[in-house]
């Protein structure tokens, strides 16, 4: 076991957890997560989606996806609290502890820690784009030693509960947490192609793979946010596996997409 760097010198990094991979993640994968934790300010943003779908299907309540966002009614989104508050981020947040990651659940109305608009209520209901996260609330409770994991869920200005998509909440955080990192953890380890993991992929070269059709279905949204929000600070985008170590000998494993102009300009 590696020695604790101090709060103040580590480096903050986001890591969503979908949805594909919640109940598989491996011991593997947790024990390393307590290691990078130790090298890390990290926070947590989960999914749900099949969980939600599923209990939505067991109640015979009809779902659709607009462009990767679900359309949410009122009885979609009870449905969404119950599954992405009630449940994942309890179940998640108990697995973390039992590895001694003292987890702290919590979803965007927590402090109001997620401030958020409504898309298009029109098409989609009750679904938000952040507009606003509290980060000196969340930096109080990693220099406290908590680690946050969120659902995402958020409140508009006028305190109207809204469901929001997890891989972009999580490239909100990332950005106004000043994260210089931002990890997709999902069910294949990497971008794949030919059946093998790429280690590195740039913009141009994700695009050409979205056009070849060998990124597709649940990658692209993944891969799309992964570009929104490449910049100066945030230089890695990563797409990791949940069914193995993700950090090995100090260094992430996966896909990392850079850009390289972003990191030319710094
Ligand atoms: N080139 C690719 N490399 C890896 N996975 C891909 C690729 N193209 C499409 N996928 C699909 O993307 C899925 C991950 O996206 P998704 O199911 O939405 O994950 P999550 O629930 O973790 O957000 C993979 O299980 C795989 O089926
Ligand atoms: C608006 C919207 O689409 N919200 C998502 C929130 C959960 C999510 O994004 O989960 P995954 O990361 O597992 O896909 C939903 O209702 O499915």
């Amino acid at each position: 076991m590696s020695k604790s760097m101090p709060v103040t010198e580590r480096d903050m990094l986001v890591i969503k957890l979908g949805g594909s991979i919640l109940y598989n993640l491996s011991p593997q994968f947790f024990e390393s997560l307590a290691e990078m934790a130790k090298e890390y300010n990290a926070v947590i943003v989960h999914g749900g989606g099949p969980e939600i779908t599923n209990m939505l299907n067991r109640l015979g309540i009809e779902t659709t996806f607009i462009n990767g966002q679900r359309k949410t009614t009122e009885q979609v989104f009870e449905v969404a609290e119950m599954i992405l508050k009630g449940k994942v981020n309890s179940y998640l947040t108990n697995r973390l502890n039992q590895h001694g990651l003292n987890a702290v659940g919590l979803c965007g109305y927590d402090a109001n820690l997620l401030k958020a608009s409504l898309i298009d209520e029109e098409s989609l209901g009750l679904v938000g784009e952040i507009e606003e996260v509290k980060d000196d609330f969340l930096a109080g409770m990693i220099s406290a030693g908590y680690l946050p994991v969120i659902a995402p869920l958020a409140l508009t200005e006028e305190g109207t509960k809204v469901n929001i998509n997890a891989d972009l909440a999580a490239a909100s955080i990332a950005k106004a947490t000043g994260a210089g990192k931002l990890l997709y953890v999902t069910d294949v380890p990497g971008i794949l192609q030919e059946g093998k993991m790429i280690p590195e992929a740039t913009t141009e070269e994700i695009h050409q793979l979205i056009e070849s059709g060998v990124i597709s279905g649940g990658m692209i949204p993944k891969v799309r946010s992964a570009l929104s929000v490449l910049s100066p600070s945030i230089k890695e985008v990563m797409i990791v596996g949940g069914q193995q170590a993700i950090f090995q000998s100090g260094s992430i494993q996966g896909t990392t997409i850079i850009d390289k102009g972003a990191v030319a300009a710094t």
